[in-house]
């Protein structure tokens, strides 16, 4: 069995990382034989982020930055600027914010996702075919003043269960690394077990 605060498998040690959060199942993590890669990329500015909900696809009805696969012949900041632009209707000259590796039990593939942040873009935020742009507040709750801002808290309970957890470290630009796999019934997916470092330089 593997200790709480042990950096999991699949998760890219080039840069020394400090044990930050972990929970869910005492087990092992599940086995993967492949990997997929994928982008998102979030907009943090004048204390608001900006987030979209997915019309379509995978991740249907929940908030989420904007990304996707990693297209052959792309880096995966290439792929996120892209996929930024295409989703939100925006460029933005992104910074690399943190690793993420997302495992579904008895699924071959994992998914590494590359997180990209920027505070300032150009152009208008648009809504696409796939994603519906929206500003939240990037307070943390607590301090949070809704009439101050105009603009609603961040919507964890329609977003994947574990952003709620590194988003803070997003927005606040720690960069971090984390793995979490999650058990699958249907369409719905639930955390069995999760994984969050800090960049020790941070
Ligand atoms: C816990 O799992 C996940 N959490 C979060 N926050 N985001 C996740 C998780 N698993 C996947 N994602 C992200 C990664 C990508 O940004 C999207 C999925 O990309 P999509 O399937 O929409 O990829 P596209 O290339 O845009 O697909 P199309 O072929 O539909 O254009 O979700």
């Amino acid at each position: 069995m593997s200790s709480r605060t042990e950096i999991p498998p699949g998760i890219n040690q080039t840069e020394r990382l400090v044990f930050y959060a972990s929970g869910g199942d005492e087990n092992e993590w599940f086995p993967y034989t492949k990997i997929k890669y994928y982008t998102n990329a979030f907009i943090v500015q004048d204390g608001k982020i900006l987030l979209g909900y997915k019309k379509r696809g995978f991740g249907m009805g929940k908030y989420n930055g904007f990304g996707g696969k990693v297209e052959p012949g792309e880096t995966p900041l290439e792929a996120a600027t892209r996929e930024l632009e295409e989703e939100a209707g925006v460029k933005a000259s992104l910074e690399h914010a943190g690793s993420l590796f997302f495992l579904s039990e008895g699924a071959e593939w994992a998914f590494q996702i590359e997180i990209y942040r920027a505070e300032s873009y150009q152009g208008v935020v648009t809504e696409s075919d796939e994603m519906r742009p929206e500003w939240f507040s990037a307070s943390p709750q607590s301090d949070f003043d809704p009439a101050e801002l105009q603009v609603p808290g961040i919507p964890f309970s329609k977003m994947w269960e574990t952003d709620e957890i590194w988003l803070p470290l997003l927005i606040a630009g720690k960069k971090f690394a984390g793995r979490a796999d999650f058990t699958q019934q249907g369409d719905t997916f639930k955390p069995y077990k999760w994984w969050y470092g800090v960049h020790s330089n941070e």
